[in-house]
């Protein structure tokens, strides 16, 4: 770099330091953030903590199910409520841990014990062992004393889906060997339905408590955006319609506060790079854009190559109208044509349906079974995410890249 250069880019840095920007404190409104006090989580906070206060009295708590939306605050609610149990139980000199394992990382049975195994200071290979031998390891150990050990599995859903309930079911059932210690568990699930995947046993063991977390309405987003944004904004640099819409928009979509924060966050941003000094209702609506299209273009860099070819045969033969004028005979006959230019496998039209099911049921396109009389039901396939940028992320895979300049091959002689 030249001298010049360098004083120019200094001068850029400058220039950014000097203005005056509009966050006081970014990191607030990230999920990773837990405040000290939610609002309109007093109930379930309540409901949590008088079960858990057992344990400070060296009893076990119940077992508990807790279900909810994502964005609903299970992760927050419990997080802050085993905080001040330990706090307390330090406080009173009471044995008690809470062990926090987030089953989306963490998430076979060797891995779970192994884990909590650790956690009381027992080596274990990150694999190798008899599961048995690992599960006596943490039995061991934990009741080495008198102590209380409440397990809380966040993401439990995604567990039992991938690995089952065994881990469930000798969990449950450990309190039976133990002689002197104690366990409890916490269950978190986003999926209300996931306990017809258990054994009844281990339904009715772990869930001797159930508490629900409703969706956020919009009066209680705007009031969690209030909260959060007296720490993050400089004052006096939100219009006062900022957070109602940031608000409004998230609950349309089930009330994720998780959502709300990012839009507000979002929306600071856009602000600041426009070198506005107020966030303002525009920023927001920006913001939703740039989030709905981040999120579109994740969903379809990561779908599988073949789903990537049936979309590709959509986005060609879209015509930019909303009319559901395709069918899946249409969407057939393109895929076909461009799996045989890339000298990729030709999947059954029967697959290429459930593929298009599987786009609709992510959001990217919409498709409709219409009845036509005699001649059978059929698919009516639209776009539902806009053509150019998803044509473009969908170029982005070096397999598709050839398909660039293809045309549909498509002449409509349909009766
Ligand atoms: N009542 C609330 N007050 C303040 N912040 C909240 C409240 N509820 C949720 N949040 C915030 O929203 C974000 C998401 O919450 P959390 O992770 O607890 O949701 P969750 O229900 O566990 O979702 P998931 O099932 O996706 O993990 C976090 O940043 C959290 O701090």
């Amino acid at each position: 770099m030249n001298s010049a250069e360098d004083k120019s880019l200094d001068n850029i840095f400058q220039n950014l330091l000097s203005m005056k920007g509009i966050f006081q404190n970014r990191e607030v409104l990230r999920s990773s953030y837990t405040p000290d006090y939610l609002p309109h989580r007093m109930d379930q906070i309540n409901a949590v903590a008088e079960i858990l206060v057992s344990a400070l009295r060296g009893e076990s708590p119940s077992n508990i199910l807790i279900y909810g939306k994502t964005g609903t605050g299970k992760t927050a609610t419990l997080e802050s409520v085993s905080k001040k149990l330990m706090d307390l139980a330090e406080k009173m000199n009471v044995e008690c841990r809470v062990l926090f394992i987030n089953c989306e990382r963490i998430d076979t049975q060797y891995r779970i014990l192994a884990h909590l195994a650790r956690h009381y200071n027992r080596e274990v290979p990150i694999t190798g062992w008899p599961t048995d031998q690992v599960f006596n390891e943490f039995r061991d150990a934990l009741d080495k004393k008198e102590q209380v050990a409440i397990i809380i599995l966040d993401e439990i859903d995604n567990l039992v889906k991938k690995s089952g309930d065994d881990i469930l079911y000798n969990l449950s059932r450990i309190n039976s060997d133990l002689k002197k210690a104690k366990v409890s568990i916490i269950g978190i699930s986003n999926d209300l339905t996931f306990t017809d995947y258990l054994d009844p046993r281990v339904k009715s063991s772990l869930g001797e408590e159930e508490i629900i977390f409703p969706p956020y309405n919009a009066l209680q987003l705007s009031d969690i955006l209030e909260q959060r944004s007296k720490m993050a904004f400089k004052e006096n640099t939100l219009e006062p319609s900022v957070i109602p819409l940031c608000s409004a928009f998230a609950a349309q979509e089930h009330g994720d506060a998780r959502k709300a924060l990012d839009l507000l966050r979002v929306s600071g941003e856009i602000a600041e790079r426009s070198r506005d000094s107020v966030v303002k209702e525009e920023h927001v609506r920006r913001a939703r854009e740039k989030i709905e299209q981040d999120r579109i273009t994740e969903v379809v860099r990561t779908l599988p190559t073949q789903s990537k070819l049936v979309l590709y045969s959509i986005v060609l033969l879209d015509k930019g109208n909303d009319t559901h004028e395709l069918n899946t005979g249409d969407v057939y006959n393109v895929y076909r044509r461009l799996c045989r230019m890339i000298d990729s496998d030709v999947l059954t039209q029967r697959r290429v349906t459930d593929l298009i099911s599987e786009l609709d049921m992510l959001g990217i396109v919409n498709a409709t079974v219409v009845s036509k009389g005699r001649y059978g039901r059929t698919k009516e396939i639209a776009l539902s995410v806009p053509a150019e940028s998803t044509r473009k992320v969908l170029l982005d895979d070096y397999r598709l890249r050839s398909l660039k300049d293809s045309k549909p091959f498509y002449n409509q002689q349909r009766l």
